[in-house]
């Protein structure tokens, strides 16, 4: 097995091979042939690196190489994660990066391309270098702001305009924009003069004009001249004073702008400072932890013992920094055990950040669908599943009896309850995340992207309400019980079922036994507790909202599943952990493989 190749359909050999044929080197040609990688083997071919006989890196440096490459030349090459092309002859315009999300390096350096640097760059969220020094590159610098970005360099290219003001850009060294003649603002210290070029047609136009009136000017001159030296010595005085209150005005000027820098600069703590501040998490290493509705998510490690994540807002209403920080500080006071903490936050006119406490042990979405099939996969039993459906549903509850002060119009608490945002700590203590974010999301966009407005009452009536959170957990809880992927916040592509009807159906059809996820049907005696926590989570996912139990009673039906099973459980009353590596006991009952939607999107 370990020999086979694996080469993903030819289509990424095909894609090498192409770019072989640009650079037409003799070596690269005796030495690219055959296979080229093999699954779980080094790669044979010279400069390419594979994981899984997948391309994961392209390393061709000092190697003469010359040629165009062409726009197109990576867009099978989707797994690749490193770049480099370092002191070559290739010219030509710099490839697009659109279908290489995965990219973290970049080394174009000492090469001869030219054009402008594309803006498909900025679309990698996880590109932590990108070398771009010593080549021909025009036009100007791309706003690059990804959080993960440590090293820039675009220094001796032919590149001009102001250096765009994003946290990442203006962290870097002047060095790194060096010897781009056209280049100016801050970090460089060229600064920025404002030119008032005219066209050629407009100086032709003045010229003519001044040539027709420059008698009328010489004579205007002389008499100001004239005027000057009568008042010259009144008005010396007055220039001295006028110069004087200037000066003043331009410092008062100066210290506005620096308190104003120093306030930007600065993360907002909700309850108490942390000993941390912007540039430390700026300056740590980041990891991507993955692309939400509203952003993307970075753990951000500061030393040994403390791992924060940076949530990185997008697609927000246009806030003022004051309207931003209301919205946020209506969130102090929050405190529940089974709620995520929001610990501080950042405005700039073009950065919102949200930090919070790292969650090691995941999401409940990848501990429900993770790993399926496999080796590695470890059982999500029946009674850890419930402790999580419990732990959500006091969550809610608390968020129900305790509104969000500043959002009275806002009537969904969370808004956007959905297994990837159920996070699990080291102890797999249950935390829920991402609320009280509604009022900063455009209704356009929360309509299209938030859970509460998938419910039916919004599909009617175009409303939510805290009775749409109760739907959205019903969702929830049927993915626990079914192991199916929900439709309200499966990722992009992956197969899923509207779960409220699929159950609807299987009840009203009478195949309850197929309802339940194999993993948790096996388990000895765990059928009667399912069966309950099922009519909760129907009743739930009622279309009325009026039909739907408040989330007090909902959690209190929880607990009565949960005195049920522990009576059940032979008197050892002892619930299993979230990451419980235990075996399932006897199977029982039928059940589905779970994971694999029948009914698509
Ligand atoms: N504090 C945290 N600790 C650990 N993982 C986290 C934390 N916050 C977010 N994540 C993970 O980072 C990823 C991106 O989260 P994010 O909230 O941006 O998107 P999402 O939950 O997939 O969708 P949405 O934007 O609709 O909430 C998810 O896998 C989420 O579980």
């Amino acid at each position: 097995q370990d020999d086979l190749p694996n080469d993903f359909d030819g289509t990424e050999r095909n894609a090498l091979l192409a770019l072989l044929s640009e650079f037409n080197n003799p070596f690269l040609k005796s030495n690219w042939t055959s296979i080229m990688c093999y699954k779980n083997k080094p790669p044979y071919w010279f400069g390419i690196q594979c994981v899984d006989g997948r391309v994961t890196g392209i390393v061709l440096e000092n190697m003469g190489l010359a040629g165009n490459i062409k726009p197109d030349a990576l867009v099978n090459l989707t797994q690749l994660s490193v770049l480099s092309f370092r002191n070559n002859s290739i010219s030509g315009n710099v490839m697009g990066f659109s279908y290489n999300h995965k990219l973290t390096q970049i080394d174009l350096s000492g090469n001869m391309f030219d054009g402008p640097i594309p803006d498909s760059l900025l679309t990698l969220d996880f590109l932590e270098s990108l070398q771009l020094q010593d080549n021909m590159l025009t036009d100007s610098v791309p706003a690059f702001n990804q959080i993960s970005l440590r090293e820039v360099n675009v220094s001796n290219n032919r590149l001009s305009g102001p250096i765009p003001n994003t946290i990442v850009l203006q962290s870097l060294n002047s060095s790194s924009f060096s010897d781009n003649p056209g280049l100016c603002g801050p970090p460089s210290p060229i600064p920025c003069t404002i030119t008032n070029n005219t066209p050629n047609s407009t100086n032709t136009h003045h010229s003519h004009f001044a040539s027709i009136f420059i008698v009328v000017d010489i004579i205007f001159l002389i008499l100001v001249v004239a005027l000057f030296i009568i008042y010259c010595r009144k008005s010396r005085k007055m220039k001295k004073e006028k110069k004087r209150k200037l000066v003043d005005q331009e410092e008062e000027e100066k210290v506005d702008k620096n308190m104003d820098v120093e306030e930007k600069g600065k993360l907002k703590f909700m309850d108490k400072e942390m000993g941390f501040e912007l540039d430390d998490l700026l300056t740590a290493s980041a990891e991507g932890l993955g692309k939400g509705n509203f952003g993307s998510c970075y753990k951000i490690r500061l030393c040994e013992a403390v791992t924060m994540v940076v949530k990185r807002l997008r697609d927000l209403k246009p806030l003022s920094s004051n309207e931003f920080e209301k919205n946020l500080q209506a969130m102090v006071g929050l405190t529940h055990p089974n709620l995520l903490p929001l610990l501080a936050y950042y405005y700039s006119t073009n950065e919102k950040l949200l930090i919070y406490r790292f969650a090691s042990n995941g999401n409940v979405y990848n501990r429900i669908h993770g790993e399926r099939g496999t080796k590695n996969r470890i059982p999500f039993r029946w009674s850890a599943r419930l402790s999580v459906a419990h732990a959500v549903a006091r969550a809610l509850h608390y968020l129900h009896l305790n509104p969000i002060s500043s959002q009275p119009h806002i009537t969904a608490a969370h808004g956007n309850l959905k297994s990837s945002n159920v996070l699990l700590d080291q102890n797999d203590a249950v935390l829920v995340s991402d609320y009280g974010l509604t009022s900063l999301i455009a209704l356009p966009i929360a309509s299209q992207r938030m859970v509460s407005y998938k419910s039916p009452e919004y599909q009617i009536h175009k409303r939510v309400s805290p009775k749409s959170d109760v739907w959205s957990f019903g969702c929830f809880v049927l993915e626990l019980l079914t192991g199916r992927v929900s439709t309200h916040g499966a990722p992009v592509g992956v197969n899923c079922v509207d779960l409220g009807s699929w159950v609807h159906r299987a009840v009203r059809e009478e195949w309850t036994a197929e309802i339940f996820d194999g993993e948790i049907a096996a388990e000895r005696g765990a059928n009667s507790g399912m069966v309950r926590l099922l009519e909760v989570a129907i009743k739930c996912c009622e279309k009325s909202p009026e039909k739907r139990p408040e989330m007090g009673e909902v959690v209190r039906e929880i607990e009565d599943v949960i005195e049920m099973v522990e009576e059940d459980d032979d008197g050892d009353g002892e619930f299993s952990s979230v990451t419980d590596y235990s075996v399932p006991a006897t199977p029982v009952i039928i059940a589905n493989g779970g994971g694999d939607g029948d009914y698509e999107r």
